[in-house]
């Protein structure tokens, strides 16, 4: 046969759409393939190893330096020509035509753990764990409940802030996801919303986690005095820091005054009712009512296909792990409305998310 003749493609069946629909569904149902072999692809440490050796690697290299045993070396090309055409490598033929060479994209770029900056590993790994595939299970069958509960809650009989509370590692992980995420979005906002921050005379990180964005900001804004709100069992297990003080706190109940409030992947956690709650206890906490609460969060809607399948999958995700929902700008403006806010102003620099400055 001719090399460069394409393979023939049934076009003459008169069953091609049929056909096409029934590829279709394999994939759409095979689609948690994506996650479970990026998953093995960050267990053996491909995107570090990729790093470590420049940023090229040919396949035997990768199988000297990889942790797998003997009788599995075969297997992992297949793993790595997935991984291609989901476009999490690159694969090419090596100079002298004997082997493949692979590279990182810029998406497992920020899987490499070596790098501080742009460092998304551990978000990533959140978002492919354990808790999160079990609480998915359970949607169909939460649907057909009428009781108050999550599909998390379904899987592990616990709700997740509680979940978070008593299993360190799953509150060491959830930190150290949400501060990967903060940190990456953090670097983007000092050099993009700089005027801002000048103007800035103090901010409370409500529900600030580990305080990951509040020390950033610190540091390179030193005239801001930042203060981080969460609950007691998160804040009790950080050690004290000279940037940053600690508050322990419920912010249903109190928010420390400051000049700026901001909610990062908050909201998103909650119900209108108790985002209402939470931003009434914001607004109270606005020293003089001369400042704004600023949220960091998902608004609905982009003209980018992944951005907006990225919302609308995160939007899945709170539905299975919280109360939470991701919300359109209609929906963000009954909140801002309900909870005594006049004004808003969504700004859309942050790709999945906005930056929404709103107003007393
Ligand atoms: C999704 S995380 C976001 C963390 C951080 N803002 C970030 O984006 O990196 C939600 C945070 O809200 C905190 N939280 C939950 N309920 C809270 C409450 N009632 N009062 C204060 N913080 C709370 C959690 O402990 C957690 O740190
Ligand atoms: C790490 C995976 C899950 C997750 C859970 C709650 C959140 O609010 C969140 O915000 C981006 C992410």
């Amino acid at each position: 046969m001719d090399e460069n003749q394409p393979i023939p493609q049934s076009t003459n069946s008169g069953h091609t759409e049929l056909l096409q629909a029934q590829a279709k569904l394999w994939c759409h149902a095979f689609r948690y393939m994506e996650s479970m072999v990026l998953k093995c692809a960050i267990d053996l440490g491909i995107p570090n190893t990729i790093h470590s050796n420049g940023g090229s690697v040919l396949l035997p290299e990768l199988l000297a330096t990889l942790p797998i045993a003997a009788s599995k070396k075969p297997f992992l090309s297949r793993v790595m020509r997935f991984l291609t055409m989901s476009g999490i490598f690159t694969e090419g033929t090596s100079v002298d035509g004997t082997t493949s060479v692979y590279q990182l994209t810029a998406a497992s770029q920020l899987l490499v753990d070596s790098i501080t900056i742009n460092n998304l590993l551990p978000f990533t790994k959140g978002l492919i764990s354990q808790y999160n595939f079990r609480s998915f299970l359970c949607l169909g069958e939460w649907f057909q409940n009428d009781g108050d509960t999550t599909p998390f809650m379904m899987a592990h009989g616990i709700d997740i802030w509680d979940a978070i509370n008593r299993d360190t590692r799953l509150m060491m992980n959830f930190n150290a996801a949400l501060a990967s995420d903060s940190n990456f979005l953090v670097e983007i906002l000092i050099r993009n919303y700089t005027e801002a921050f000048m103007s800035m005379r103090s901010l409370v990180d409500v529900g600030g986690g580990d305080g990951a964005m509040a020390k950033v900001i610190a540091k390179a804004f030193p005239h801001v005095k930042c203060l981080v709100l969460d609950l007691p069992h998160v804040v009790h297990g950080i050690p004290t820091d000279d940037l940053v003080e600690y508050i322990a706190g419920d912010m249903m109940d109190f928010v420390p005054p400051a000049n700026v409030v901001l909610l990062k992947s908050v909201l998103h956690d909650w119900s209108d009712e108790d985002c209402i709650r939470i931003l009434k206890r914001c607004r109270e906490a606005i020293l003089n009512g001369e400042g704004k609460v600023i949220i960091i969060d998902t608004v609905i809607g982009s003209l980018s296909e992944e951005i907006l399948e990225a919302q609308l999958s995160m939007d899945i995700c709170m539905m299975a792990l919280t109360t939470g929902k991701e919300r359109e700008e209609k929906e963000w403006h009954k909140i801002f409305q309900k909870a005594g806010f006049t004004e808003y102003k969504i700004l859309p620099i942050l790709g999945i998310r906005s930056l929404i400055e709103v107003y007393p």
